[in-house]
C-alpha cells in the first residue's frame, strides 16, 4: 500500500475551487519513485489552505474507489500510460505537479531501496554494476532506468494536459534549498503566500532539511536520504553520459529551447 502511494500520486485539496472539503483533488503530485514525492507533499502541507489526502483515502481501499469510479488511483504511475485520461476524466482543470530528480541519483536510490529491502528480507541481491550493464554498455532494459526516462512518461501526459496545467518541480533544488521551490509551487496553486522560510531548518543529524510550524518539527523517516549503494565512479559516468539525450530532451520542454541554470539534472 505504501508502495502504491509512493509510486503514484498524492493528492492534494486545496482551496482551488471553493476553500471548503473537497472529495477530488484539485492537485495532484505525479513523479517517479525516489524522486522527492514525499517532501513535496509534506511541505505544501505546511501551508494552511492544503489539504493532502491520507494515504487510506487513496489506497486503502481501493475497492470503495472502485466503486466511486477512481479506478485511476489503483495504477496510478506517472509512467502508467491510461492515468493521464482517467485523471482527466476525475478533473481536466486538475493541476498537476511533477517532481523530478537527477535520474541517474534518482535510479541509485531507487536501487537503493529494492536493496534495503531484499536485505531485510534476507533475501539475495545483484549489485547495481550488474544490472546496470550488459557487455560493458549501459542496458536499456533495466527498469529502474526506463523510470528515470522521464520525457517519455512527460509526453503521454503532454497528449492530455496542456502545458500549464503541469508544473515541474526540481527535486534536486528541493533537497538542496526547499523554500524557493515551495515559493513556486504555491505561485503555480494560486494559494496566498502563507509558506515561508522559518518552516524549514537544516537538520546536521539528518543531512536533510525538516519543517518546523506552531512549534512542532518534522523530519522525513529514515527510508528518506538513505546513504545510497555503492558505484563505481565510472559507471556513474556511463551512466550521466547515457542520459545526457534524454535529459536534453526533457529540458527542452521545461525550460523551452535555451536552458537556464536553474535545472540540476544536467
Ligand atoms: N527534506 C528531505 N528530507 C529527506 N529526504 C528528502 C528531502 N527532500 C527531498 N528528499 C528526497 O526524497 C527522496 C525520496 O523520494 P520519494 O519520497 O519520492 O521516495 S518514495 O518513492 O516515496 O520512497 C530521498 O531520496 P534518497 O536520498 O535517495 O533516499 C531524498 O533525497
Amino acid at each position: 500500500l505504501r508502495e502504491l502511494r509512493s509510486h503514484s500520486f498524492s493528492s492534494l485539496s486545496s482551496t482551488l475551487y471553493n476553500g471548503t472539503q473537497q472529495r477530488l483533488p484539485g492537485a495532484i503530485i505525479i513523479g517517479v519513485r525516489k524522486g522527492g514525492t514525499r517532501a513535496l507533499l509534506e511541505m505544501l502541507n505546511l501551508h494552511p489552505d492544503v489539504k493532502v489526502a491520507k494515504a487510506e483515502v487513496h489506497y486503502f481501499n481501493v475497492e470503495e474507489h472502485y466503486r466511486r469510479g477512481l479506478s485511476w488511483y489503483h495504477p496510478g504511475y506517472f509512467s502508467s500510460p491510461e492515468v493521464p485520461a482517467r485523471v482527466w476524466d476525475m478533473n481536466p482543470a486538475v493541476r498537476l505537479l511533477l517532481i523530478v530528480r537527477d535520474p541517474a541519483e534518482r535510479l541509485v536510490s531507487d536501487y537503493t531501496q529494492v536493496l534495503h529491502n531484499r536485505l531485510t528480507r534476507h533475501k539475495p541481491y545483484q549489485p547495481l554494476e550488474e544490472l546496470l550493464q550488459h557487455k560493458g554498455h549501459i542496458n536499456p532494459n533495466y527498469k529502474a532506468l526506463q523510470r528515470s526516462l522521464y520525457h517519455q512518461h512527460l509526453s503521454r501526459w503532454l497528449e492530455t494536459f496542456p502545458r500549464n496545467q503541469i508544473h515541474v518541480v526540481d527535486g534536486d533544488a528541493l533537497i538542496r534549498d526547499p523554500f524557493p521551490e515551495l515559493k513556486k509551487a504555491e505561485r503555480f496553486l494560486e494559494l496566498p503566500p502563507k509558506i515561508s522560510p522559518s518552516n524549514f531548518y537544516y537538520n546536521t543529524t539528518k543531512g536533510f532539511y525538516c519543517m518546523q510550524t506552531d512549534g512542532h518539527d518534522k523530519c522525513l523517516d529514515e527510508s528518506k536520504g538513505r546513504p545510497h549503494a555503492p558505484l563505481s565512479a565510472q559507471a556513474f559516468k556511463k551512466l550521466c553520459h547515457y542520459f545526457r539525450k534524454p535529459n536534453k530532451l526533457f529540458l527542452k520542454w521545461w525550460v523551452g529551447p535555451f536552458p537556464g541554470a536553474n535545472s540540476g539534472i544536467l
